[in-house]
């Protein structure tokens, strides 16, 4: 599968302008463009929402021109509309003035086209949304957010940046958000999934061929992105991966345990917890399927047969998790890095990016926000996650998890996903531990590392989501994942 024939790609604003203007090149008029955009909206409200009274915010750029459109549409099948248009008509496309024309005249803004309206269309700003949201487009912001009328969004809420999600000022709550071509990354990182309400996706008439063009680099994370290990009958479980995972002392070896479990779940042919004696000995009074071993690991890994290492969920910020990152960086299996093989790192980044650069490339780090914070100090996450994340691939070597309820997997050749299926009860104490195992589960059973990390947070989410609410427990989870495999498969 590939980034650029997918309906899964995301396209940020600058994309998307680069395919508006492919398409008019190719002989699509902008004329044509905005109209089929339009009227896929008021198609949308048609189906969506009963006949009432609407109010169409119309912005000084295309968004705006879109509205025009809207309001005809729904004009012309007997909805009392109601149209303001904000900005200079010097300044306007042809396309934009083309359809103001069709309108007639707008009205003047005043509050209660807002207060009276029972619909309303949000095409203030789109793609070209460029600074902080203020002044009176601020009042008119936080007027329709506060009324009970829903607010249908063209393209993107205002406010909303498209390509991270984030809010510029302030945010139009919409109940829905129509989109198109391709979603755009802000439809699906917080908070402006939030914001969205539904998001559907419309075709506007823009060939997927110029997709070629634009080598869009960010997706929607999905199975049909990649593709899980198979079970075969014949399979024997050493063809489907041994995973070490490395324990924590004792008294904090239940991070370990979630992760090996986790690793089994998700279908690696046996999985071996290794760790000091007095640590092994909590693990015996609680595990069967797991396999326990007390060498050191570079002793270890002198078994070819150990082919995926998972290291850092409860292992302690010491000498000894420092040096067992590297001993397993070295080894050159694949490699998951949680947590304390992580912070070990913070002061001296750098030995850990150059140990992961010398290795064949299948190293999968999984921080979340404060993790990445402190190990890719010069990565600012104010630029947005999809950003943050592929920099950080790309300066340590590894696939980047950046977890969160919109986690961001990143590979250091430029691709990315963006998740959005986990939900709000999966941020509880020890689901980064599964989601470890999984990744490492999965990574033994030879997934390359990118496809192991989309599908292991793919998967996490899924089970999550199965668990079906509130007063899920990390140990819950390693059970579900089967399940989880099966749907995603
Ligand atoms: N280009 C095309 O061919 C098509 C574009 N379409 C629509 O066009 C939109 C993009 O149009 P534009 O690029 O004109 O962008 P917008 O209509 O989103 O807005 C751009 C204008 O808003 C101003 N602006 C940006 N942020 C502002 C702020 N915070 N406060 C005040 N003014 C601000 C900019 O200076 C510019 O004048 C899309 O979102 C989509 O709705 C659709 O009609 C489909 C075809
Ligand atoms: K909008």
């Amino acid at each position: 599968m590939s980034y650029f024939d997918s309906e899964l790609t995301l396209l940020t604003p600058e994309e998307m302008g680069r395919a508006d203007s492919l398409s008019i090149e190719a002989g699509t008029s902008e004329i044509e463009l905005m109209g089929n955009a339009g009227r896929a909206v008021g198609q949308y409200i048609v189906e969506h929402y009963p006949r009432a009274p609407v109010s169409v915010l119309c912005g000084p750029g295309n968004n705006g021109g879109d509205g025009f459109v809207i309001g005809c549409y729904l004009r012309d099948r007997g909805w009392p509309v109601r149209l303001v248009q904000f900005g200079d008509k010097d300044r306007y496309s042809a396309a934009s003035m083309y359809y103001l024309q069709q309108w007639g005249n707008p009205e003047t803004y005043s509050p209660e086209i807002i207060e009276d309206a029972s619909l309303l269309v949000d095409s203030l700003f789109g793609a070209g949304l460029d600074r902080p949201i203020a002044g009176a487009f601020a009042d008119i912001v936080r007027l329709a957010n506060e009324t009970l009328a829903p607010t249908v969004a063209v393209d993107m809420p205002t406010g909303v940046h498209g390509a991270t999600g984030q809010v510029l000022g302030t945010a139009i709550q919409a109940d829905a958000t129509i989109t198109f071509f391709r979603k755009k990354p802000g439809h699906l990182l917080l908070p402006g999934r939030e914001l969205c309400g539904n998001v559907a996706l419309r075709q506007i008439g823009i060939e997927k061929q110029v997709l070629r063009l634009i080598e869009p680099q960010t997706i929607e994370n999905h199975p049909k992105n990649w593709r899980l290990p198979t079970a075969n009958v014949a399979g024997h479980k050493y063809s489907k991966g041994h995973c070490v995972v490395v324990s924590g002392p004792r008294g904090a070896t239940g991070a370990a345990r979630m992760s090996a479990l986790s690793a089994l779940r998700a279908g690696a042919g046996l999985v071996t917890i290794n760790g000091e004696r007095a640590a092994l000995k909590e693990h015996a009074s609680h595990l069967t399927a797991i396999m326990l071993r007390d060498e050191p690991l570079s002793e270890l890994l002198n078994d070819e047969r150990f082919n995926a290492l998972v290291v850092g969920p409860g292992n302690g910020v010491s000498d000894a998790t420092y040096h067992n990152v590297l001993t397993a960086i070295a080894s050159n299996r694949a490699l998951l890095l949680d947590a304390d093989a992580l912070n070990c790192f913070n002061s001296d980044p750098e030995t850990i990016f150059n140990a992961i650069k010398k290795t064949n490339g299948n190293v999968v780090m999984t921080p979340h926000a404060g993790e990445f914070g402190r190990l890719f100090k010069n990565v600012e996450l104010s630029a947005g996650k999809v950003e943050a994340a592929r920099k950080a691939a790309e300066i340590s070597g590894a696939v980047i998890v950046l977890k969160g309820a919109d986690s961001v997997i990143a590979s250091p050749d430029g691709r990315a996903a963006i998740n959005s299926n986990a939900p709000p009860w999966l941020a509880t104490a020890g689901s980064g531990d599964v989601l470890a195992g999984i990744i490492g589960g999965l990574q033994a059973q030879g997934m390359e590392a990118f496809d192991a990390a989309c599908a292991g947070v793919y998967v996490h989410g899924l089970a999550a989501a199965q668990y079906g609410g509130e007063g899920m427990i990390a140990t819950d989870l390693p059970q579900l994942v089967p399940s989880a495999l099966a749907v995603a498969r």
